[in-house]
């Protein structure tokens, strides 16, 4: 990750813990490693944030099995959310880049650590991190998240 690394340090504001997570949408795989980190760069386009999580992907030389949707993969970065400017969200129905993130609503995994970076966040069109976290059946898969604190991503700082 030495690579991806480097390329995201100009632009990272923070990031959460790592988390171990069970498998969502294919429960016929391994655990998971999730974290969620904000980026900042005024210059980038929603379309920027994109290519660039998909480089990172490449450089590190991802793999994945392209007939499972949901099945393991080596390397997999989403793009959850867009703020433009004026703070307001990004909102895109094209299936290359769909924002908000089409399920991240449903997603322990994407708004546990979210609730890391911004306990008070909301995530468009489906209200607050925090709420949603507390209803079903987002609540459950909470029960089964774990953070690793031996393990981190990167310091911000
Ligand atoms: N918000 C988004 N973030 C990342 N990829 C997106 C987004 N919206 C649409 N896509 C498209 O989805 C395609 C498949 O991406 P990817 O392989 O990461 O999906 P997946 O892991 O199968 O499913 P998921 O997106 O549910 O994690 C990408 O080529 C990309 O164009
Ligand atoms: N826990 C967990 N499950 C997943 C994940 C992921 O990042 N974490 N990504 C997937 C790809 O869409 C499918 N399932």
């Amino acid at each position: 990750m030495t690579a991806a690394i480097a390329e995201l340090t100009p632009v990272l504001e923070s990031v959460s813990k790592v988390y171990e997570t069970p498998p969502w949408g294919d429960p016929d795989q391994p655990s998971y490693l999730n974290a969620i980190a904000l980026v900042k760069d005024e210059t980038a386009t929603a379309r920027d944030w994109l290519d660039r999580a998909q480089a990172i992907e490449t450089e590190e030389g991802r793999v994945r099995d392209p007939n499972r949707q949901f099945g393991p993969r080596t390397l997999d970065i989403d793009v959850i959310v867009v703020f433009d400017a004026e703070g307001q969200p990004v909102l895109s129905d094209d299936p290359v880049l769909t924002l908000p993130h089409p399920r991240a609503h449903l997603r322990a995994f994407v708004l546990r650590p979210w609730a890391d970076l911004d306990p008070d966040g909301e995530l468009p069109g489906h209200g607050r991190i925090d709420d949603l976290l507390r209803g079903e059946p987002l609540a459950s898969d909470v029960a089964a998240v774990r953070a690793r604190p031996d393990l981190r991503i990167q310091s911000a700082g």
